[in-house]
């Protein structure tokens, strides 16, 4: 991380960091004088090149200036203290080869680079040198080589200054993200080419004469931010990123005004679109635009996005239930593909998501070797060995982490598979695409490598040596250094005789500090001779020599504090990647927020004696009943005492894991005064359950009726879930639409999340004429419809009521039909239902042990390239093995009440 950032501003001079001019001014030549004075004026104007592109470019990656003033010892250029990025000086020494004097000037050029791969130019500074008839005849003195050099160390200051004022600093530097924007710069030798659009603003920074010619810094910046998406976006199809700034600079005033399209917003609509198109607000963002009152609104982007777009994965079918997990990691930047070679500072911020920009040699074989993993994404397992499995160091780590226990099968073995997409923040990343694109690239950066460890950005040091060895080369780095070699930062290791005296990086730090200063000798009219430089040198190495032992130590951090990272990067990425690719879990994200309702049991809220018992249900949801239990005389109580039994309960610990509240439907007419009843409540239930929902009409209604009597705060609380009841002929025919539409209205609007749809049995069969029987055959194709549909969006299906209350026999069968159909749990009515349900809901011991076994078979021939295999006479395959992960899941969440 880089934690050195500040600027503060020393008190060196130009001999201070020159020396002194010579000859002396009483002997002097005039023309010898003239002369070296414009050497000496050129070798300030390339530092000073150097050192502007690097304050600029720097100010534009949103990281904290934190250097303490050095005064009075400091010897930094233009009394202006920064930490150097070596990546940048790279960057500018690949693209220009002659600074001003010897090139008419150099110019960076800054660009917003959009998600969707358009880009848009922002800004553009020049440094150039120009002389005319004043300069060329003017006379060079000895103390206007003083005066300059101060001048530039104040026209240094005032581009930093500059920098942190245009609107692109303002708007953007700090909302640079993967999912909707990030800064490039690019280096010319030559004036600017880009467009900066119309009324763009220019200014002269300053502007210094002298006797190589007028030494001048400007600044131009975009002030109308509006990307044309009519130009086509910059991909695979452009080679240089002139080609790019040439389509951007293509764009016409009048396409940029076109009127009639969607706009969306820097900060929250480029988001929507990255994150899923049916995320977009069901209103039209034109009608709807965001809160513009708020401070962080940003300038407006026009797009071409339509909303008909969007719809196509808007709607009914699963793609909409999908897209919200798939969108962002689908959307996010792929630079190797999308931004042009020469963008080295998207290549910065690449690493800020991906983990790594350059990859260690043994990491991209693995990665070439995990191509074809089941994860089609973008994440592989770093620690694994080629053939898979986790090496024994992670295994070791992980042994040492006690996180065996955590796992829901046991230790660590091979789980090619189990690697969630996207979710890369520690050391998993993907590494197929920045490995092209850094053989393709090779220059001076190579010898550095960045990664992310903790999930900060973090510089590491590539030693040649142990990598080819498949050493651990992954280090914290934080420093001031002002080079490619960056100083590790680690904490002392206990008891160490190094760690009482400093630590190791204290000591590694001053070193290397002490090897890279400044030599005292250093002139340009006085060449260092050999008798000086090599003692010197031999000086240094015998000072490295003595310190080996602070090397060694140093490796043996980085070797541990990597070991450990990685082990925690690898346990996190199995769970989650557990929680979302198991139907079980039913598209809830977090594993911990997935509620198991193997029994939903209702409490009818007019009988007082039985909410009494509420408390001491262990039904994994007790649902509080207002509807069809409850007589239409007795609602008004019903509502009273629910309403107040949520708040008494709110004292009381439940043994359910859920407590819901089941109101009346829209026909009945009692919904509205049902909601204004339970919202004098101070507790809302844990989920709201609204029966006989025919359309997403009646969802419309529904929300309409919580909005306005439960209020803003309320109903968008992201706790509180939604279960809805499929009754009709109509509603199961409709349920997709149903269903996609409550989804929706969760994703656009913040009302309760969907997470169950219960099937109405008796209600079904009312309404389709049919007669109930104990064998159930009349909804056969109801029930099997009806889970169907639930699982198509990854919601919990909660199968009909056995209304035998005596018939333990019948209601043990029917369960175990249920089950083995799909249903995650069923209905009961009497307290006595509930342990057989439970239990028949519950995966059978042998099971759990099949479950277990099969997982790591599967493991084990996933990691020898077998899909399919042999598994106690069965056939197994990648389904298998997800049922087999929801029984595991069930037991484990259970089982941690
Ligand atoms: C098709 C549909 O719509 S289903 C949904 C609507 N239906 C319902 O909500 C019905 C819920 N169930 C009930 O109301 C009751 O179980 C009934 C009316 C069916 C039977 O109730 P009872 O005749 O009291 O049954 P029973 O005498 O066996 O009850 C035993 C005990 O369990 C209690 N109990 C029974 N059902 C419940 C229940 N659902 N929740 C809490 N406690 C209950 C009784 O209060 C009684 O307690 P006690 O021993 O302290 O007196
Ligand atoms: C439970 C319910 O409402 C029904 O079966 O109709």
């Amino acid at each position: 991380m880089r934690t050195n950032s500040t600027t503060s501003f020393g008190s060196s001079s130009a001999d201070e960091v020159l020396g002194p001019m010579s000859p002396s001014s009483a002997t002097v030549d005039m023309n010898a004088l003239q002369q070296q004075g414009r050497k000496r004026i050129a070798v300030y104007a390339k530092t000073f090149t150097m050192r502007f592109i690097q304050c600029v470019v720097q100010s534009r990656m949103n990281e904290k200036f934190d250097l303490p003033c050095m005064l009075p010892q400091s010897r930094d250029w233009f009394n202006v203290r920064y930490s150097e990025m070596g990546e940048i000086t790279a960057q500018v020494k690949k693209s220009i080869s002659s600074y001003p004097p010897d090139a008419p000037c150099v110019s960076v050029d800054f660009f917003l680079y959009t998600h969707e791969g358009e880009i848009l130019p922002l800004e553009t500074w020049t440094f150039s040198i120009e002389s005319d008839e004043a300069t060329e005849s003017m006379a060079f003195h000895k103390e206007d080589d003083s005066t300059l050099y101060h001048q530039l160390g104040t026209l240094l200051k005032s581009c930093i200054c500059a920098a942190r004022m245009t609107p692109m600093h303002r708007n953007y530097v700090k909302k640079q993200s993967a999912e909707t924007f990030i800064i490039l710069y690019k280096v010319n030798s030559s004036e600017s080419q880009i467009d900066l659009g119309q009324d763009s603003k220019e200014m002269v920074i300053g502007s210094l004469p002298s006797v190589i010619g007028n030494i001048r810094l400007r600044l131009a910046y975009r002030t109308k931010m509006q990307i044309d998406r009519t130009i086509t976006p910059p991909g695979n199809q452009y080679d240089s990123f002139q080609q790019v700034s040439i389509a951007s600079a293509g764009t016409t005033p009048d396409s940029r005004h076109n009127v009639g399209t969607p706009m969306s917003f820097c900060d929250d609509g480029i988001s929507h679109f990255s994150v899923s198109p049916s995320s977009l607000p069901i209103t039209s963002p034109v009608s709807s635009p965001p809160d513009f009152g708020s401070p962080y609104r940003s300038p407006v982007f026009k797009t071409s996005r339509s909303r008909s777009a969007s719809a196509t994965s808007d709607g009914d079918s699963i793609c909409s239930a999908d897209a919200v997990s798939a969108s962002p990691r689908q959307n996010k930047f792929f630079h190797s593909q999308m931004i042009p070679s020469n963008m080295p500072f998207a290549n910065l911020l690449t690493m800020s998501y991906t983990g790594t920009l350059y990859p260690l040699k043994e990491e991209k074989k693995e990665f070439s070797q995990s191509d074809d993993s089941p994860c089609d994404n973008d994440v592989n397992n770093c620690n694994m060995n080629n053939s898979g499995n986790y090496t024994d160091e992670l295994k070791e780590t992980l042994k040492d982490l006690s996180l065996h226990d955590d796992l829901p099968f046991g230790p660590l073995e091979t789980r090619n598979d189990l690697c969630e997409p996207g979710e890369s923040k520690k050391t998993l990343f993907n590494l197929n695409e920045v490995v092209g694109e850094r053989e393709e690239n090779s220059s001076p950066v190579e010898m550095s490598q960045r990664t992310i460890v903790g999930g900060e950005m973090e510089n590491t040091v590539k030693d040649e040596e142990s990598t080819q060895n498949n050493e651990e080369n992954v280090i914290n780095i934080s420093d001031d250094e002002d080079s490619f070699v960056k100083i590790p930062s680690f904490g002392p290791i206990a008891g160490d005789a190094t760690a009482e005296n400093g630590g190791v990086d204290t000591q590694l730090g001053e070193l290397l500090a002490s090897c890279k200063a400044m030599p005292e000798i250093l002139s340009f009219s006085e060449p260092i001779s050999a008798d000086v430089l090599i003692p010197n040198i031999m000086t240094h190495f015998e000072e490295f020599s003595r310190h080996q032992c602070v090397f060694d130590q140093f490796v043996a951090e980085v070797r541990e504090t990597h070991r450990k990272e990685f082990a925690r990067g690898v346990v996190q990425m199995r769970w989650t990647w557990l929680s979302r690719n198991v139907s079980q879990f039913a598209g809830v994200r977090d594993a911990a927020k997935y509620v198991p309702r193997r029994s939903l049991l209702y409490v009818p809220a007019s009988n007082e004696k039985m909410l009494a018992k509420v408390p001491r249900i262990q039904a994994d949801c007790v649902v509080l009943e207002l509807e069809d239990s409850v007589a239409m005389t007795a609602k008004t109580k019903a509502r009273q005492q629910a309403a107040k039994a949520l708040d008494t309960y709110s004292n009381e610990r439940l043994e359910c894991f859920e407590l819901g509240l089941r109101v009346n439907s829209v026909s009945s007419g009692l919904l509205e005064d049902d909601v204004k009843e339970i919202c004098k409540a101070e507790h809302l239930p844990q989920a709201f359950m609204v029966p006989k929902v025919d359309s997403p009409e009646d969802l419309a209604t529904i929300f309409d009726i919580f909005r306005t009597n439960y209020g803003a705060t309320r109903i968008t609380d992201t706790n509180t879930r939604l279960v809805i009841w499929i009754e009709s002929a109509r509603a199961l025919l409709d349920m997709p639409r149903i269903l996609s539409s409550a989804l929706n209205l969760h994703r656009n609007s913040g009302f309760f999340k969907l997470d169950a749809v219960v099937f109405g049995s008796d209600d079904y069969c009312a309404d389709i004429g049919a007669t109930r029987s104990s064998h159930g055959t009349e909804n056969l194709f109801a029930r099997q419809k009806f889970v169907a549909c639930c699982k198509a969006f990854q919601l919990q299906a909660i199968d009909s009521v056995y209304i035998d209350i005596k018939d333990t026999d019948g209601l043990r069968r029917q369960s175990d039909e249920g089950r083995s159909w799909g249903f995650t749990g069923k209905q009961t009515i009497h307290p006595s239902q509930v342990a057989v349900v439970q239990e028949t809901f519950m995966p059978p011991g042998e099971k759990v042990e099949w479950a277990t076994e099969l997982v790591h078979a599967y493991s084990q021939h996933e990691s020898e390239g077998k899909g399919a295999f042999q598994f106690r006479g069965q056939m197994i395959d990648r389904p298998l093995l997800l049922q087999a992960l929801n029984l595991i899941q069930l037991v484990e969440r259970v089982s941690s009440r």
